[in-house]
């Protein structure tokens, strides 16, 4: 069984009197363990089908499954529920909480899913810690830059050790060395722990890890390589 799946899925935006259809009929599985690249064009498509796969949003027409669970089929905390038991988010647009020190922002998953807090805060340091980032855990996000700020958001992501990890162009706005030791991180708890990675990317550090790339274009899968 998949981890991953979309089937049929098309999704039309609406508003403002204009349409845009953003996904015009994907079929993609995601098989435990894989480490995936999304590419494609700028407006392919490539987020919208991340955020469908994350429930954080639902297709206008077709299915989408999580660990063998249909996802568009639940309401929105259902969903929620789901996205904090087993999926790390990478999203520039769910970034961090500005009132949280960045060690408790790297900690929040795990805090919501109760952990106590002496376990959390030694997770979530050891993942800010592997992003270069452990003298600045009690920094506020203002305090940050935005590369520092993004650095967070994945330590928040990978802390939780969830079962899949979806990520639009995770590296994006980091520097080169930070880049790589992102890269190897993800890799790491990939090939350690069997966490299954789909993220977009044009970034040729992260494509020169990956097996499997699927290419999105106009709203349409139109191909795929396995390295
Ligand atoms: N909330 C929205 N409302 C209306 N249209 C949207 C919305 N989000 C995305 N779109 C449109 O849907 C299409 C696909 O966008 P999407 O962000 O998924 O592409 P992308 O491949 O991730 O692009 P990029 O590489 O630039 O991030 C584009 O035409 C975009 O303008």
């Amino acid at each position: 069984m998949p981890i991953l799946e979309a089937k049929g899925v098309r999704k039309v935006y609406r508003g403002d009197g204009v349409e845009t259809e953003a996904l015009r009929g994907v079929d993609l599985k995601v098989e435990a363990g894989e480490f995936t690249a999304l590419v494609g064009p700028s407006g392919s498509g490539k987020s919208t089908l991340l955020h469908l796969l994350a429930g954080l949003d639902v297709p206008t027409e077709g299915e989408v499954f999580l660990d063998g669970v249909r996802v568009d089929r639940l309401s929105r905390a259902a969903r929620a529920r789901l996205r904090l038991e087993k999926v790390g988010l990478v999203f520039q647009a769910y970034n961090l909480l500005p009132v949280l020190t960045a060690l408790e922002n790297a900690a929040f998953v795990l805090e919501a899913r109760g952990v106590e807090r002496r376990v959390r805060e030694a997770k979530a340091l050891e993942a800010l810690a592997a992003l270069g980032l452990k003298d600045k855990a009690h920094r506020y996000p203002r305090q940050l830059s935005g590369g520092e700020q993004q650095r967070v958001a994945v330590a928040r992501a990978l802390a939780a050790e969830p079962l899949i990890v979806l990520a639009d162009e995770p590296t994006a706005n980091l520097d080169s060395r930070t880049g790589l030791a992102l890269v190897e991180r993800m890799k790491a708890l990939n090939e350690e722990r069997g966490v299954t990675f789909l993220f977009s990317t044009h970034d040729p550090r992260l494509l020169a890890h990956v097996r499997r790339v699927v290419r999105l274009e106009d709203g349409r899968v139109v191909g795929e390589e396995r390295a």
